[in-house]
């Protein structure tokens, strides 16, 4: 991995890499917060997803985390949002191609030659953090909107990997709703098993571990009714006995403003569940 940027931040450094990416078929940038803790040790580490239209810099320059990764200890991986490139397809619309990944894995054409980024978030990233970065193996896993949907959706189907999940407005009725039909479509096709495997809403159903979900949604976002509808997944989690911690904040909208006002919550969500000691199974 290459570093492309560095800058001093709460006692620790907020990096940004570059890394030619097998699964994706592109070079990639991510965005990497060493905590100071991580000068003396190894720490446990964050994973961050974006939403529509990010980069790896939406979060690094506008969630103000970083002062909560340094008070816990915790290594904040924020990688960009799909693959990159002038030979990876696109689409001139804001919420399908480049900037619009979902976190799934491709089966149509085009899309299918580089946008892989279930594999890419799963597998090929904690492979890379692993080897270049003092980490322990305790991960956690969160996001916003589109990412809060792929935060979700990734804890829900790899039972055992995170130690805690949570969300920013995220996208759950991912079957339902606009933004999710059209990305399923076009990444997936019509197959209804693929739309399945990759649904909050199914995956709560058969979920083998419970791991608790916070989720934090404003009640003045423009998205709420038409995109996000919070209320299904309180009635999914309900229904599957699945623990779910949903605070809905009056006046918050969907921006990186909201996101910044919570983040020491979650962060402090995540560092406890990270730091816990676990039995030996
Ligand atoms: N129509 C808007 C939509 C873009 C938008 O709101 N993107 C959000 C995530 S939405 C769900 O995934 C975002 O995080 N934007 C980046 C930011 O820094 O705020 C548009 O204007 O493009």
């Amino acid at each position: 991995m290459e570093r492309i940027e560095r800058h001093a931040c709460f006692g620790g450094w907020q990096d940004v890499y570059q890394h030619a990416s097998e699964t994706l078929g592109c070079t990639m940038k991510v965005g990497v917060y060493l905590p100071p803790q991580a000068q003396f040790g190894d720490v446990p580490v964050l994973y961050w997803l974006s939403g529509l239209t990010c980069t790896e810099q939406n979060f690094i320059t506008k969630a103000g985390a970083q002062r909560y990764a340094a008070e816990h200890g915790v290594i904040l991986v924020a990688p960009d949002t799909s693959p990159r490139g002038e030979t990876v397809a696109n689409d001139p619309a804001y919420d399908l191609g480049q900037g619009a990944g979902f976190y799934v894995n491709a089966t149509q054409d085009p899309w299918s030659a580089h946008y892989r980024m279930y594999d890419y978030i799963v597998d090929e990233l904690p492979r890379l953090i692993a080897a270049n970065f003092p980490a322990t193996g305790a991960r956690s896993i969160f996001g916003h909107s589109m990412g809060g949907f792929g935060a979700i959706m990734i804890a829900l189907r790899n039972p055992g990997r995170f130690r805690s999940v949570s969300a920013f407005s995220p996208i759950v009725a991912i079957t339902r709703v606009p933004w999710g039909q059209k990305a399923l479509r076009a990444y997936l096709g019509e197959d209804p098993a693929a739309w399945k495997a990759c649904d909050p809403l199914e995956l709560l159903k058969s979920a083998t571990e419970r791991l608790p979900i916070l989720v934090d949604q404003g009640l003045g976002d423009e998205f709420i009714a038409s995109q996000l509808k919070p209320d299904i997944l309180q009635a999914a989690c309900a229904e599957a006995g699945h623990p779910l911690m949903l605070n809905l904040r009056p006046h918050y909208d969907h921006s990186y403003y909201f996101i910044s006002s919570f983040i020491g919550d979650h962060i402090l969500h995540h560092a406890t569940a990270l730091k816990l000691e676990r039995s030996p199974s």
